[in-house]
């Protein structure tokens, strides 16, 4: 059994793998909410971690250092790179994409064997573009949604309203009628209208010929306006696998 983790920088994701088969998992919001969900697995057996993190250096040692002593675990963690898998990076600087995108990208690569588009939707709204030749071209970043309807939040006076108003709103998208639906239902606007640029580009590339993967907690959201694309939410794992084999 191998434990295996996505550290983003709101959720740490987690599951573990027996042989290919997730056997359990979920999503903790911190170092010891992680631990005590683990905790309650250890008599599967697990015999090594990897990981992938985005988080500080100083905060990704923590979380090694306590899956050690915790579980006596070695931990692998996926380290930036110029190359793997047939997949170059693009980024000027190798070391600076963010790793969580490395790994999707990997992943995505390694299921489509071909050119591929890779859109996260976590607390950041990210794209990368993968050739067939396995050139990653680069991407794009910008705000998730809670990032979104939260800085309108702290930059204004008058957009207030509460969660369950903020469910209700999104069960349509025609112009809003309150604010909570004209909010949730503008920022949902912005972020399909980011995903159907993504799809230009990635026509103007290859024409029809390249494989979408939609991933991240609020993939959904949007799933609807890509409906070729796979919904793949485990895709960091994927290529999680690729960028750290065990034996
Ligand atoms: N079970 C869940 N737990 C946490 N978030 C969830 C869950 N289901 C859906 N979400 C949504 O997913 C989003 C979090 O996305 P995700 O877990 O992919 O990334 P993250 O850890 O927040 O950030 P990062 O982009 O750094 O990975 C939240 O905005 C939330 O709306
Ligand atoms: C963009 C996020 C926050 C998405 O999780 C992460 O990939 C990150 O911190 N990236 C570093 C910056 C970059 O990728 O250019
Ligand atoms: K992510």
């Amino acid at each position: 059994m191998i434990l295996e983790l996505d550290c983003g920088n709101s959720f740490i994701k987690w599951r573990v793998l027996n042989g290919n088969v997730s056997v359990c998992g979920g999503v903790a919001d911190s170092n010891a909410a992680l631990v005590s969900a683990v905790s309650a697995h250890a008599g599967l057996g697990i015999r090594g971690c990897r990981l992938v993190s985005v988080r500080s250096d100083e905060e990704t040692a923590d979380l090694i250092s306590i899956l050690e002593t915790s579980f006596g675990l070695e931990v692998l963690s996926a380290q930036p790179a110029r190359a793997v898998a047939g997949v170059r990076n693009g980024y000027d600087d190798f070391k600076r994409l963010g790793l969580d995108r490395w790994v999707a990208l990997l992943g995505g690569f390694e299921l489509a064997k071909g050119a591929c588009l890779i859109l996260d939707f976590g607390t950041a709204v990210t794209s990368d573009f993968v050739a067939a030749d396995g050139a990653h071209l680069g991407g794009f970043i910008c705000p998730g949604f809670p990032l979104m309807r939260s800085q309108l939040r702290t930059h204004t006076r008058r957009i207030r309203y509460d969660n369950v108003l903020a469910e209700q709103a999104l069960h349509s998208c025609t112009p809003g009628r309150s604010t909570a639906e004209a909010v949730e239902r503008g920022c949902l606007l912005m972020l399909r209208g980011f995903v159907i640029t993504q799809l230009q580009l990635a026509h103007e590339y290859w024409g029809d010929d390249f494989v979408v993967f939609l991933t991240g907690g609020d993939a959904g959201l949007v799933a609807d306006v890509v409906p070729d694309a796979k919904l793949v939410q485990d895709l960091v794992f994927v290529g999680l696998a690729v960028a750290c084999p065990m034996a």
